[in-house]
């Protein structure tokens, strides 16, 4: 009997099989939304964890298929590549720190996804994020929709949650945006954000808001000081989960995205989180929001920060 019907199922590669990439590996096999490549430089470890989520699709009932791996030409054909791989902080570290480890792998293993997947969408994880996203846009050559850094869907799910907690209401009925870097100089849109189409500012007053602002900056240091062996690991899959999610079923969600910028918010040549829309093709489109004298001042405050450490990244992998 012949049939029309593609049997291709969507590939995600994920590079880095350690906790935010093995979590990410698990979201999206049991949402059933494509297979999976786990990759990573230890031998025997993606494999161990590939089979271990395998055995769990009786229980968690879905056919997805995961494959673990030392090999990128196992991830041939990916449409989309989820970079993960690196070093997490340590408590007293900032994500900055990590700059000087985590650039030659990032920069290694775009190219080395690139090479074997060179239609795939690429997602940016690992810190800090945004320096690390415009490294691997530069390494792949990839025009900027098709390459993109997660963290403002993970700063603006705190930002919700500690809203929903303050108020006692359900968190999916809280929206909020958190546009800028992924580091202290992030910038909560608290103008923007709200209960069901109630905004913040009715049902909370400024100093509470301010706190609820402060501790989102400090959301993952606050986790990290918690856990002390490395960093939040189960709500970045989730976010990283469902902007893949975006991808392949086309929704065109409009989220915080770290986007390569050319004169959007009077900023050029920066990787920086922005309002997108993400879907089939990547990022459709970039929103340009009215932003206030002070927020358009934090914007351009974080951007500088992460324009200094990508001339910083620069230096370091020119002496490599
Ligand atoms: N953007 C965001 O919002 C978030 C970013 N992160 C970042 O994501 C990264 C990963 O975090 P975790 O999974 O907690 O760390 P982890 O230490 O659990 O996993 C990292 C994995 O990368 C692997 N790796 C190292 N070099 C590699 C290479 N050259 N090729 C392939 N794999 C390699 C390691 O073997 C390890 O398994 C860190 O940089 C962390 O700071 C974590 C949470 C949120
Ligand atoms: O804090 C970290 O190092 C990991 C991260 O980026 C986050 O959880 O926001």
């Amino acid at each position: 009997m012949s049939s029309s019907i593609p049997c291709h199922l969507p590939l995600v590669t994920i590079i880095g099989a350690g906790r935010v990439g093995s979590t990410l590996a698990q979201r999206i096999a049991e949402k059933n939304l494509a297979d999976v490549v786990l990759l990573d430089i230890v031998e025997g470890m993606p494999q161990g964890l590939a089979l271990d989520l395998m055995e769990a699709r009786g229980i968690e009932i879905h056919n997805r298929q995961i494959i673990g791996t030392n090999n990128y030409a196992d991830t041939a054909g990916s449409e989309i590549v989820v970079i993960t791989a690196g070093l997490p902080r340590k408590p007293g570290m900032s994500r900055d720190d990590l700059l000087r480890t985590n650039a030659k792998i990032v920069v290694e293993a775009a190219k080395n996804a690139i090479a074997h997947s060179p239609n795939a969408i690429f997602i940016v994880v690992t810190n800090p994020l945004d320096v690390m996203t415009y490294l691997a846009w530069q390494a792949t050559g990839l025009p900027r929709k098709r390459i993109m850094g997660m963290a403002g869907v993970l700063d603006s799910a705190r930002f919700e949650t500690f809203i929903a907690l303050e108020l006692g209401v359900l968190p999916a009925d809280v929206k909020a945006m958190v546009l800028g870097s992924h580091g202290d100089l992030m910038v909560p849109l608290s103008r923007y954000a709200t209960v069901n189409g109630i905004p913040i500012t009715e049902l909370l007053d400024a100093a509470t808001i301010d706190r609820l602002v402060e501790r989102t900056r400090n959301g993952g240091a606050e986790i990290v000081e918690l856990i002390q062996t490395g960093g939040a690991f189960f709500a970045p899959a989730s976010a990283t989960s469902l902007m893949v999610e975006s991808i392949l079923l086309n929704q065109s969600r409009l989220l915080p995205i770290a986007t390569y910028l050319q004169g959007e918010y009077g900023l050029n040549d920066v990787v920086i989180g922005v309002p997108c829309r993400l879907g089939c093709g990547g990022i459709e489109s970039i929103l340009e929001l009215n932003l206030s004298d002070s927020e358009r001042e934090a914007l351009q405050t974080s951007a500088k920060s992460v324009r200094k450490n990508i001339e910083r990244s620069q230096e370091i992998l020119a002496a490599n």
